[in-house]
């Protein structure tokens, strides 16, 4: 049996109206039990979504995931949600620090890693997002920057049942670029030694995600990468034979 199992994860971000849940009901209808079998699959849908992807989820084996979360469990936080609350409406995991969060609300990699422990709080899965900008890549900077935002997001005592790590390289997302897979496999190879270093054989079972650009067309030799447990996929996770094809590159 494999170490890690190999999830591919799909991040709705700001899409999807309540017709949209035809679309998801056919990625729950195509999990079957072959594919079932060799991959988790998940979907964070926008936080409206989120009770009608739960119930159209039920009894499948399609999770359910948060998009973000707010540190404290309530309060007066106008416009947040809190883990809890995610995980009330049925989610199982959020993602946290994604470079758009980090950019758009100048997050930084201490709210990041507050907000991984809430997730741990609430019972989510953290899915903890890093990756370089182009101008830090072109620097020669890229392995330095995602150690350095791993280091400062994941909190002390993360398990590979409570976290999963996402490398998303910034200019990598919805662009149609991607890394070469030799770069792929450089970053996945130093966050994987990053977690071994810090968390012993838990650190070992923590799942590594790629994710930016991902698509059936290069999903089987982006998969392949070693140290590349999964996907994190943004536009392709919207179609549901697009995202489906992407998980099948495990059959
Ligand atoms: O940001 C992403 C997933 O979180 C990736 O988005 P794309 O797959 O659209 O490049």
């Amino acid at each position: 049996m494999k170490l890690r199992r190999p999830l591919v994860a799909g991040n709705w971000k700001m899409n999807g109206l309540k017709a949209s849940v035809a679309e998801f009901t056919r990625i729950v209808e195509g999990c079957d039990g072959p594919l079932a079998a060799e991959v988790d699959l998940m979907v964070c849908p926008p936080a409206t979504l989120l009770s009608a992807f739960v119930a159209a989820a039920a009894g499948s084996d399609v999770a359910i995931g948060g998009q973000d979360c707010h540190a404290k469990p309530c309060g007066a936080h106008t416009g947040d949600i809190a883990a809890e609350m995610l995980a009330d409406a049925g989610a199982r995991a959020v993602i946290v620090g994604h470079s758009e969060r980090r950019c758009d609300h100048g997050e930084t990699d201490a709210q990041v890693r507050a907000k991984a422990e809430a997730a741990r709080r609430a019972g989510l899965v953290a899915i903890v997002c890093v990756g370089e900008t182009r101008a830090e890549r072109e620097a020669g900077q890229a392995l330095d920057i995602v150690r350095g935002q791993l280091a400062g997001s994941v909190p002390d005592g993360a398990t590979g049942a409570g976290l999963i790590v996402a490398y998303e390289p910034v200019w990598a997302i919805g662009t149609g670029l991607t890394p070469t897979n030799e770069d792929i496999a450089e970053v996945h190879a130093a966050l994987r030694a990053a977690l071994n270093a810090r968390f012993g054989s838990e650190g070992e079972a923590i799942r590594l995600l790629y994710g930016g650009s991902v698509k059936a067309e290069n999903a089987g030799e982006i998969l392949a990468v070693p140290d590349v447990d999964g996907a994190l996929c943004g536009g392709a996770s919207l179609k549901a034979e697009a995202f489906l094809a992407i998980a099948r590159s495990y059959l």
